[in-house]
């Protein structure tokens, strides 16, 4: 076993080491493999969601029996989940859409398969990957992650309940041996309980005293330290070098024995801790210049505690203290999820040591996959409602992968000699005593006043930061109230000279106002007078109008007379033109008998002449 004092935490401190000895490997994303969450070139600025994986468990045995309703249902095919809610008589469907759906029965083999494997493959090829499970309370986060507790393999099987850890555990020991690498691979596993942080590699403490020491006192917690360059590391954490899967299944076994479990009302057997498994792989590689280079990639395997209502839960006393602490963390996480989400200029990380663990995994360089897990009984629906819409709002967060830097082999050796060196130092000076000895009470004492100070300062530097940070946003805000002030003086004067200005204009308005009034005064008496001539007027065609009716009777009465006299005409005219003709008939026969009487008296006259004058003649001559 290893142990070093800033060893690598949860967060790619790896990343950070050294950078006089490092050589950038070639393609930053070169690497992405398989996996959904491959980084093309682009990405590397525009970043990649957190990827959010969906699982609702079955009922279980006692849920069925008591025929518990089901109020979600699963769509894996299209990757969605809808909650039913009666809501005043109403039922109403809730849908949320997520990266990848697993249903009440799908399989452990199915979820590593489509969703985590790829993420394996990712931490081969040099990224720090974070798979955290979160959810209520027995809804499967430990089942998830670990497995259904059939920790034997049968004939090196895997048993088919086992989980995300063991799976990915299995399938990097496969890789590197297919690939007949030359690797090492050391691992961590820390506890978070009640915002403290325990190893749970550390070997168990001699118990001097002859009383029992209660669990809990039996852990020690550790500090959460800053790196000086943005990250954190957990001091004096336990690194566990592995050779073999076996090995990494029996650390996990003594680790979850060591968690904080205990029987709530939702779970039988409740994690009331977060734990956090990280495994970091060194892997050596050739250049092609034949240059023995270093490439390490580091998985975190997260199993938060449940997120929980207090009272259905059935926490009491001491357990709701650590479901308050267990809230106040999540409720942080939150919080940063929200931050994130929202692109708020401060991200409260600092405010627990969760959202300070997993910093790198939200938001930052770290390839994170969440996977939320939910209950279908109706009975959980409003928690159930909270992590769906907390799942659903994680998706929006994007981290910026990078590719781990590639150490030359040669430098890991150098940092590897004089840390040997100093281990030879402190093993030399204790063998010689050569060194400050003091009494192990003493030293035990100081040990723990040690430790309070390096809180106290830590706690110090935090409160400093924050300080700081809050004098740098007051500084921010008296400059910009400045800058508004000056404005808003700018803007008063003008605003004055304005006002002048509309008060010269509404003497203006005033008087065309009074000009207007007496305008529309006179418009009045004119309308008025209109109004009277227009009702006498009025009054005049009505009567017109009888007459002009009277007028059209007679003119109608008129029109039948003439009608009648045209008609007595048109028969006079006919018997005028009988009368013509009968007496132009006449006359043409008067004629003939006057002129034939005429000429009969003149030959009359004519003889009577003849006559006289032969009787002339005759007395002449009788003379
Ligand atoms: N997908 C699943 N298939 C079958 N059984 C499951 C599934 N998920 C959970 N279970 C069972 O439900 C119970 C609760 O699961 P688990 O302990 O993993 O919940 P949890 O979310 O880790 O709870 P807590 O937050 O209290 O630790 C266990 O008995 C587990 O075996």
């Amino acid at each position: 076993m290893e142990k070093r004092g800033g060893t690598p935490s949860p967060s790619p401190r790896s990343t950070e080491k050294s950078g006089k000895d490092l050589t950038r490997s070639g393609d930053a994303n070169g690497g992405a493999s398989a996996g959904g969450n491959a980084t093309p070139k682009g990405d590397k600025e525009k970043g990649v969601n957190v990827q959010v994986i969906l699982r609702c468990r079955p009922l279980s045995e006692d849920e069925t029996k008591g025929n518990t309703p089901v109020v979600i249902s699963c769509n894996e095919r299209r990757r969605e989940v809808a909650a039913t809610q009666v809501i005043a008589n109403k039922q109403i469907d809730r849908t949320f859409a997520f990266d990848k759906v697993f249903g009440p029965s799908s399989k452990q083999k199915d979820l590593f398969e489509q969703s985590i494997s790829p993420i394996v493959h990712e931490v081969l090829e040099g990224y720090n990957c974070t798979i955290f499970a979160y959810g209520q309370t027995g809804t499967g986060k430990t089942y998830t992650m670990e497995g259904g507790g059939t920790r034997k393999a049968k004939s090196g099987e895997l048993p088919t309940d086992a989980g995300v850890i063991p799976r990915s555990v299995r399938q990097i020991f496969d890789i590197l041996e297919a690939q007949c690498a030359e690797y090492s691979m050391k691992v961590t596993f820390l506890e978070l309980y009640n915002e403290e942080i325990t190893d749970l590699l550390a070997p168990d403490e001699p118990r001097f005293p002859v009383l029992p020491v209660p669990e809990d006192k039996n852990k020690k917690p550790i500090a959460l330290m800053e790196d000086g360059k943005g990250g954190v590391f957990v001091r004096g954490l336990e690194e566990e070098v592995v050779y073999s899967a076996g090995e990494i299944y029996k650390i996990l076994d003594k680790g979850s024995a060591k968690r904080r479990t205990a029987e709530t009302l939702l779970n039988k057997q409740s994690s009331r801790s977060h734990s956090i498994f990280s495994i970091t792989i060194h892997i050596k590689e050739l250049t092609h210049e034949s240059e023995e280079m270093i490439k390490i990639g580091k998985l975190n395997l997260v199993d938060l505690a449940g997120s929980e209502n207090i009272s259905r839960s059935g926490a009491r006393d001491g357990r709701a203290r650590e479901a308050g602490e267990i809230n106040k963390s999540l409720l942080t996480l939150g919080r940063v999820i929200n931050a994130l989400v929202e692109h708020s200029g401060h991200v409260p990380y600092r405010d627990s040591k969760l959202t300070r663990l997993l910093r790198d995994s939200l938001g930052g360089k770290t390839k994170t996959c969440i996977i939320a897990t939910i209950s279908p009984s109706v009975y959980c629906l409003e928690e159930t409602l909270s992590t769906l819409d907390y799942a659903h709002r994680a998706k929006n967060i994007r981290n910026k992968p990078e590719v781990n830097q590639k150490m030359m082999k040669s430098a890991v050796i150098k940092d590897l000699y004089s840390e040997i060196d100093r281990l030879k130092q402190e093993v030399f000076a204790a063998r010689e005593k050569n060194g400050i000895y003091i009494p192990r009470e003493r030293y035990l004492q100081e040990e723990a006043e040690k430790k309070a100070m390096t809180e106290k300062i830590e706690k110090l530097g935090v409160d400093l930061e924050a300080r700081d940070k809050q004098l740098v946003e007051l500084k921010e805000l008296y400059d910009a109230q400045m800058l508004l002030s000056a404005e808003l003086g700018e803007k008063l004067e003008k605003t004055q000279k304005d006002l002048e200005d509309t008060r010269h204009a509404l003497h203006d308005l005033e008087e065309k106002y009074s000009e207007a009034k007496s305008t529309i005064k006179e418009k009045e008496f004119v309308i008025s007078n209109l109004q009277n001539s227009e009702k006498s007027l009025v009054d005049c065609a009505y009567n017109l109008r009888a007459e002009l009716e009277n007028a059209a009777a007679d003119v109608s009465g008129l029109f039948s007379k003439i009608e009648r006299k045209d008609k007595i005409e048109d028969g006079n005219r006919s018997l005028v033109q009988r009368f013509r003709s009968q007496l132009t008939q006449e006359l043409d026969a008067l004629h003939k008998t006057v002129s034939t009487s005429v000429m009969q008296q003149e030959d009359h006259l004519k003889e009577m002449e003849d006559d006289m004058q032969s009787f002339v003649s005759s007395k002449d001559e009788a003379i």
